[in-house]
């Protein structure tokens, strides 16, 4: 199989859906690798390594597109890349459909099979292919909640931990997944004061065995999530209903009675984010401000440690590129059912039931479509 990887396009996006060592294994298989030239060059990945790995160096996306039998990239394909792709080519990338009807009717339009990677499923009911970048965007959701925080950011001016003789910070992380988790971690690392709303028992039981003490767990509900909204310094967003739009959990009404200079961090704006006063912003311009509060929702934060992101992303993807490559789409979505979950657009009809129900579309089911 010839397998494309395009430059990424969207606003300080510097991950590239291959790297070097992902190359060289692909083509250990014996498939054939198109790179766009300067991929990876802004994180180190240089076009020689690539060559050295066996790939071959295109010019343009356009050639890329226009060759490949399956495009791995990133980020959701931007407009101009949906419309390079073509019927009973592959696409392998984050998609994020549920809040984004202009994408999934051009996917639909393009006649691809679109494999969304935060779809795809595992064995232990996790997100395998969303869980690293999960990981990275819980971690950062600290330190840009921390910078936020401060005066000349527009924050309330509050180290997260204090110092002796003042209080900690308080941080409310909404969902205790994995964004969720590994926020917790880093801001009880901090020494923050930390509180986890989920509204799975089992989870809060986990956490609970897993971090003791240091760590509040709380069930979700209206009431709670007020509460401890309204005394908190940082807000952070991490909760999922995996394929669909985020619940808005936090309505405009609670933003607009939070402390003056407190911190949102929505990470789950990927998915329309949870908060009402959320929308998407970018690495460029990461914040704006409602009601004295400060929001940042980038909604491709680990853009922003491209280059730890991009190997931490390979480590997950390669082994489902190089199943898609040596077993073809169908034999590979057949035999596994949970890529088969990643299916979200095939051949002109939206095949995940989240992606329909929340933009009032027809829905095949996957084996319906792939006519297995
Ligand atoms: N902005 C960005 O750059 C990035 C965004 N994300 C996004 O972050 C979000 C979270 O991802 P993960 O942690 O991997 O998901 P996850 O599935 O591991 O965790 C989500 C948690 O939310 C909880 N939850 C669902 N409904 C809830 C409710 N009403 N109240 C409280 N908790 C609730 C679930 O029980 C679960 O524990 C997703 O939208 C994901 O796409 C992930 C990586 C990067
Ligand atoms: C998951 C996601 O949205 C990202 O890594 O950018
Ligand atoms: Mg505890």
């Amino acid at each position: 199989m010839l397998i494309g990887v395009p430059t990424e396009i969207k606003n300080h996006e510097y991950r590239v859906g291959l790297t070097p060592a992902s190359v060289r294994e692909l083509t250990h298989h014996g498939h054939s690798v198109l790179v766009q030239a300067g991929a990876g060059t802004a994180i180190g990945l240089e076009d020689e390594q690539y060559v050295a790995a066996g790939a071959e160096i295109a010019a343009d996306a356009a050639t890329v597109f226009a060759r490949a039998d399956m495009v791995v990239k990133v980020k959701e394909p931007q407009p101009q890349e949906c419309r390079l792709l073509r019927p009973g080519q592959i696409l392998f990338t984050y998609l994020h459909l549920a809040p984004d009807p202009k994408q999934t009717a051009l996917l639909v339009e393009s006649g691809a099979t679109a494999i969304a990677y935060e779809t795809v499923t595992d064995a232990r009911g996790g997100l395998p292919l969303l869980a690293p970048m999960s990981e990275v965007a819980g971690r950062m959701s600290v330190q840009a909640g921390a910078h936020c925080l401060e005066k000349a950011q527009g924050g309330r001016g509050v180290l997260l931990g204090g110092v002796p003789g003042v209080p900690a910070a308080k941080v409310v992380v909404l969902g205790g997944g994995v964004v969720g988790t590994n926020a917790a971690r880093m801001a009880m690392g901090l020494e923050a004061k930390v509180v986890v709303i989920d509204k799975s028992l089992a989870r809060l039981k986990e956490l609970d065995l897993q971090f003791g003490a240091k760590l509040q767990t709380l069930y979700s509900t209206v009431d709670t999530i007020e509460e401890h909204v309204l005394d908190a310094d940082l807000v952070i967003g991490a909760v999922l209903l995996p394929g669909a739009a985020a619940p808005k959990l936090v309505t405009a009404g609670m933003v607009s009675r939070m402390k003056r200079g407190a911190v949102v961090v929505d990470v789950a704006i990927d998915q329309g984010g949870c908060f009402e006063t959320s929308r998407p912003t970018t690495h460029a311009e990461p914040t704006y401000v409602v009601d004295g509060v400060v929001h940042y929702c980038v909604a491709n934060m680990p853009g922003g440690v491209a280059r730890t992101s991009t190997f931490a992303l390979n480590n997950a993807t390669l082994p489902f590129v190089l199943d898609l490559a040596d077993h073809g789409h169908r034999a590979a979505l057949a035999r596994d059912p949970h890529l088969r979950n990643g299916l979200n657009v095939h051949a002109g009809t939206v095949t995940c039931k989240a992606v329909a129900e929340a933009q009032n579309l027809a829905y095949r089911p996957a084996e319906e479509a792939l006519g297995l």
